[in-house]
């Protein structure tokens, strides 16, 4: 059957609407343009134009995907983050928005503080649970000179995180070390060493998961989202070990729930060993992200 731009379109756009989906005519144009490897304006350029059986065949096959709930990002394999693209595919995060604000309030310690700027030496960056390496690729394209040590548990993780190191040129400014949280980093000798410690750490209650998204409950990796029983047990680990990890003065940057910046910030004042602890809203008012100093 020999079909128009203008009405796949239309009909992928109805059959994605019936599935549930909350944006189906975009997610239509996103996967006919990956289809047809142009960009959103040539599609309506081009809406007379009839498609091959080849590409009708490619966008069924992927429209197929989207109604069964497969994220929009796995299919095309692309998210877009802090201005670079990264490669995904299941198995790895998606990379969020929101963790943007996280890199944002590093890259500012790092532009505009003295002890930061002019840094004589390499500046050393922790970033724990790497994923598809989002953050520590960011940091490793915006800052000149860094090395990122980058762990996570999971191997196609690492493979991921590497992929788009060497996307965008940064391989050598990273090391990819699979263990355990902070364990890598002890066996590496790294401990008293590291000038920031970063991490958006799986945080969501265990019990709260099966309830969220289709896209997430049953796409993306389990250990990249379960926090745990009241999804607060990473940080637990994080702030009981990281005054260990960073140099005196060094600082903390963690990405957290919506619900859980308090906690943490209560965790840190208990543990007795930072400074300056704060937290940091996103342009919602919600505060993502918590931040302190090591004494
Ligand atoms: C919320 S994701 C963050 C991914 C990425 N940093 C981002 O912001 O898009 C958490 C990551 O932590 C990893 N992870 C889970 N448990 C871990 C552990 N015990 N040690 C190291 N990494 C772990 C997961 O595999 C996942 O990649």
């Amino acid at each position: 059957m020999v079909r128009t731009v203008q009405d796949a379109l239309k009909d992928a756009a109805d059959r994605l609407e019936n599935s549930g989906a909350s944006t189906p005519l975009l997610d239509a144009e996103v996967l006919l343009c990956e289809v047809l490897q142009i960009d959103r304006l040539y599609l309506y350029i081009q809406r007379g134009r009839s498609l091959t059986q080849e590409e009708n065949d490619a966008f069924e096959a992927f429209l197929e995907k989207r109604i069964q709930g497969v994220p929009l990002q796995y299919i095309i394999h692309r998210q877009e983050f802090m201005g670079l693209d990264f490669y995904v595919e299941e198995g790895v995060l998606i990379p969020r928005p929101d963790t943007e604000i996280l890199v944002e309030t590093v890259l500012q310690w790092v532009n505009a503080e003295q002890a930061f700027k002019g840094h004589q030496d390499i500046l050393k960056i922790v970033d724990l649970g790497t994923g598809s390496g989002a953050i520590t690729v960011s940091l490793a394209k915006y800052i000149e000179k860094v090395q990122v040590y980058s762990v996570d548990l999971s191997e196609k993780a690492l493979a991921i995180g590497q992929k788009n190191a060497q996307k965008h040129g940064v391989l050598e400014k990273i090391n990819f070390l699979k263990g355990d949280l902070l364990h890598p980093l002890d066996e590496e000798d790294l401990f008293g060493k590291i000038d920031i410690l970063v991490s958006n750490p799986p945080y969501i209650p265990a019990k709260d998961i099966e309830g969220l998204q289709i896209e997430v409950a049953k796409y993306e990796p389990r250990m990249a989202l379960d926090g745990g029983p009241d999804g607060l047990d990473f940080y637990r680990r994080i702030v009981a070990q990281g005054d260990q990890l960073l140099r005196p003065g060094g600082r903390i940057a963690l990405e957290v729930g919506h619900d859980q910046a308090e906690a943490v910030k209560n965790m840190m004042v208990a543990k007795n060993k930072y400074a300056n602890i704060n937290k940091h809203k996103d342009l919602a008012g919600i505060e993502r992200v918590v931040t302190a100093t090591v004494i």
